[in-house]
C-alpha cells in the first residue's frame, strides 16, 4: 500500500536555524496524526513540507508516492488538488466576501474563465452554503471576510478546505481560535477524508485533549526531532503533560 505521506531523513534549515533534523515519518491511509510539541519545535515546517511550500535541505518527501517538490504543470496541479491545508495564518483575502474565499478551495479544478466569472457571479453556491452550514456560518456567506471574528475566519478557512475535498488534510492549529464545542466540530470535519475516503489528517495541535479525542496517533517534536510517536489510544493527558514538561 502506498503511504499518503512519507518523510525519509528529512532536514530543513532556515539559514543557521535547523527546523527539522533527521525526521522519518510515514503516514498511511486512514491515519489521523496529531503533531504536538513546544513552540518552535518544527510542527508548521513539517506540514509545509507535506504541501510542498517548503523543500527539504536534505532527505526526501513523498506525497501519495510522488516526490513533492519535483512536480510541474498538470501533475503538480493534480497533487495540489488532493492536498488541502488550513494554514496557521489562514491565508484568506480579507477584502473578498466569504463566498469567494470558500470557492478558492476549488480554483485548481476550475478553468480560468470560471474562476474569473465567479468573482462577479459566485459559482457553485449550494456547495459553498453546505460547507458554511457545516462550520456554522451559513448566514455570513456574502459578508466581507474582514468583518468576521478570528474564530469565524478560521471556520471560513475550514469551509474552503471542505469544498476542495482533499484526500490529505494538513491543518496547522485549526481550532486555536474556537470554543471547545466548535473545536470538536471542526476536528470532526477535518478527520472525514481520513475516515471516509482513505485519506489522512495531519494536524498540529496545542490542545492535548483535542489530539487524543480526534487522532489515532500522536507525533511529538522537540527541537526538530521526533521524540514521541505512539497510538493515541495508548496515551493519557498525563503522558502529554509529561512530554511538554508541565508540572502535574
Ligand atoms: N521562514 C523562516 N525563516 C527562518 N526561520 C524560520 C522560518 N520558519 C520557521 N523558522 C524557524 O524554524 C523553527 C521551527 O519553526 P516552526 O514554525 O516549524 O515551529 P512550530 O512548532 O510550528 O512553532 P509554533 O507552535 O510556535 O507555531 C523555529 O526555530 C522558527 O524560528
Amino acid at each position: 500500500m502506498t503511504a499518503v505521506l512519507r518523510l525519509d531523513g528529512v532536514e530543513v534549515r532556515y539559514g543557521s536555524t535547523t527546523a527539522l533534523a533527521g525526521v522519518d515519518l510515514t503516514v498511511d491511509a486512514g491515519e489521523r496524526v496529531a503533531v504536538v510539541g513546544p513552540s518552535g519545535a518544527g510542527k508548521s515546517t513539517l506540514l509545509a513540507l507535506a504541501n510542498g511550500s517548503v523543500t527539504p535541505t536534505a532527505g526526501s518527501v513523498q506525497v501519495f508516492g510522488v516526490p513533492a517538490g519535483q512536480l510541474h504543470g498538470r501533475a503538480l496541479r493534480r497533487l495540489r488538488a488532493r492536498v488541502g491545508t488550513v494554514h496557521q495564518h489562514l491565508e484568506l483575502v480579507d477584502q473578498l466576501r466569504v463566498v469567494h474565499n470558500v470557492n478558492a478551495g476549488r480554483l485548481s479544478r476550475w478553468p480560468a474563465w470560471r474562476a474569473a466569472w465567479s468573482l462577479a457571479r459566485p459559482q457553485g453556491l449550494p456547495e459553498v452554503l453546505e460547507a458554511l452550514t457545516r462550520v456554522g456560518l451559513a448566514d455570513r456567506v456574502f459578508d466581507r471576510t474582514d468583518q468576521l471574528s478570528g474564530g469565524q475566519q478560521q471556520r471560513v478557512a475550514v469551509a474552503r478546505l471542505l469544498v476542495q475535498r482533499p484526500d490529505l488534510v494538513l491543518a496547522d492549529e485549526p481550532a486555536s481560535a474556537l470554543d471547545p464545542l466548535l473545536a470538536d466540530r471542526v476536528l470532526g470535519l477535518l478527520a472525514e477524508p481520513a475516515a471516509d475516503r482513505g485519506g489522512a489528517l495531519v494536524a498540529s495541535l496545542h490542545d492535548p485533549a483535542l489530539a487524543l479525542r480526534h487522532c489515532t496517533r500522536v507525533v511529538g517534536l522537540v527541537e526538530g526531532r521526533v521524540e514521541l510517536d505512539a497510538p493515541a489510544g495508548r496515551l493519557t493527558l498525563g503522558d502529554l503533560a509529561d512530554f511538554y514538561g508541565a508540572p502535574r
